[in-house]
């Protein structure tokens, strides 16, 4: 396994919020009004459903109409390919140790599943960003090894199961010291193209919970998160690098109200949770657009599976974008509205983004190996820079008769040349200490972490 250094350096990114509007349904077009306008490729208004409000009731701001800015709008007519255009700058780090989330948040039957999943004639941004993966890895021209692999899980009624597991049982979520909270037991299968990513993806979307309520036929009852990790293994002459990029695509599960779904039973319990779910999701990103505001804020993760496995996505190390996903018709107001609304705190909210560096697990010997070869190179130039040194010193120049100038001119490109070498060497000569010193720092740490071992069996033999 290889171990995650300390970041060389953090930046700060502000999660993107886009807004997507779908088109009216059939039935829709029959039943409802229209009631989204779009200003421009920023704003949006939400038209007052109420058509009674006059002129006057507008200009004396007695009316429900509410105006939003986003990083971008897209209308009905934008297909799944423009909303992609829009994000897919944040996946472009993946293949060189950026973590990306990308999250769809909206009401039942907005069309969450409709921009993450698609269909084949409108591929959703799982299979989108996918292709841009594999294509960055094809055009790639290092010789850097490049591994992908995915895994896919789903959170139904606060219980995690793994979509790529035929008959998954429950799965616990961990928190590990250099990863972070990961889910303990889920699969991870290494894939070499989208094809292979699209036939899991398909896999795990059948084995996904769905049910017809009122709002939509094919309700997703869970969340589901696609996580596509990307590990490229670099070698130079001294180290092993490893470079591991996360791209997780989330499709939540729709927020809704009991009496709107038509549900009892273990309909109602489903929906009881997926709303706890989503109440901690929005209690977050309360609490983090005010942490941006104010100052720190409690951030309340570990109410829910669903906030504990976004964390890193909502503050951590992530560049993030929030698709808020919403309806037209104009009965769908309130939930518009409140989808506006998180979205608009989510503007607010900023993560941290670094690589993800890690050095490939090497055996103490082969440190020992490395720290001799360095020490006789930083020994043979030494000894360069010492005879280099005595060169420049070798003739005194008395006085320069006319055919010594000829000679002092060589004499003169020849030194500056010397102190050229002697500054290369230098620099040389400290990159290599600075690189020695690194493997002896980990060597210690190896050292350490076998002191520590051999300390725990002698406990563990005595009991
Ligand atoms: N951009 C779009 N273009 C055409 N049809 C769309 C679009 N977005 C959604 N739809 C249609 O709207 C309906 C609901 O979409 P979808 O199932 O994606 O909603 P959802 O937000 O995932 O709902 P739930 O939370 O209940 O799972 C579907 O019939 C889908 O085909």
């Amino acid at each position: 396994m290889p171990s995650i250094r300390a970041p060389a350096s953090k930046q700060t990114a502000t999660l993107l919020v886009a807004v997507k509007c779908r088109p009216l349904t059939e039935v829709e077009q029959r039943q409802s009004r229209n009631i989204i306008q779009f200003v421009d490729k920023k704003n949006v208004v939400v038209l007052d459903p109420d058509l009674s409000k006059d002129y006057l009731d507008r200009i004396q701001n007695r009316t429900k109409e509410k105006r939003y800015c986003f990083d971008h709008v897209l209308g009905p007519e934008c297909t799944n390919a423009d909303v992609y255009k829009s994000v897919c700058s944040t996946i472009a780090g993946v293949i060189q140790g950026l973590n990306a989330t990308v999250f769809a948040y909206g009401s039942t039957g907005s069309g969450k599943t409709y921009t993450m999943v698609g269909t084949r004639k409108d591929p959703g941004l799982m299979v989108l960003s996918l292709n841009t993966i594999f294509e960055l890895i094809k055009k790639d021209k290092c010789s850097d090894k490049i591994e992908v692999s995915c895994s896919y899980l789903e959170v139904y009624n606060e219980v995690i199961y793994d979509l790529l597991e035929k008959s998954s049982g429950h799965l616990e979520l961990r928190e590990d010291p250099e990863h972070g909270i990961v889910v303990a037991g889920l699969r991870s299968i290494k894939v070499q193209s989208t094809d292979r990513i699209l036939e899991l993806l398909n896999l795990g979307n059948s084995r996904r919970k769905t049910e017809s309520t009122e709002a939509n036929a094919t309700s997703s009852r869970s969340h589901a998160m696609l996580e596509i990790s990307v590990k490229r293994k670099q070698k130079n002459q001294h180290l092993n690098q490893i470079l591991s990029g996360k791209l997780a695509l989330v499709d939540l599960a729709g927020s809704e109200r009991a009496s709107e779904t038509n549900s009892g039973g273990h309909k109602l319990r489903d929906g009881a949770n997926i709303n706890r779910s989503l109440l901690a999701l929005a209690n977050c990103i309360n609490a983090l657009g005010k942490h941006q505001k104010k100052g720190l804020a409690y951030v309340p993760y570990r109410n829910s599976k669903l906030t504990r496995i976004l964390k890193d996505g909502l503050s951590g190390n992530s560049q993030t974008v929030m698709i808020a996903t919403i309806s037209p018709a104009d009965d769908q107001y309130h939930h518009t509205v409140n989808t506006l609304k998180y979205a608009d705190r989510a503007k607010e909210i900023k993560t941290h983004v670094h690589k993800n560096i890690g050095i490939i697990d090497t055996h103490v010997a082969d440190y020992q190996k490395m720290i001799d070869n360095l020490q006789m190179e930083v020994f043979h130039l030494r000894k360069e820079l010492s005879d280099k040194e005595s060169q420049v010193s070798v003739k005194p120049v008395e006085k320069a008769s006319d055919d010594e100038i000829p000679w002092l001119n060589a004499l003169s490109h020849e030194t500056s040349e010397n102190v050229q070498e002697r500054i290369n060497l230098q620099k040389a000569l400290f990159e290599l200490e600075e690189t020695n010193l690194r493997n002896r720092i980990e060597l210690q740490r190896l050292d350490d972490a076998i002191i520590r071992d051999e300390v725990g069996l002698k406990f563990l033999r005595t009991r």
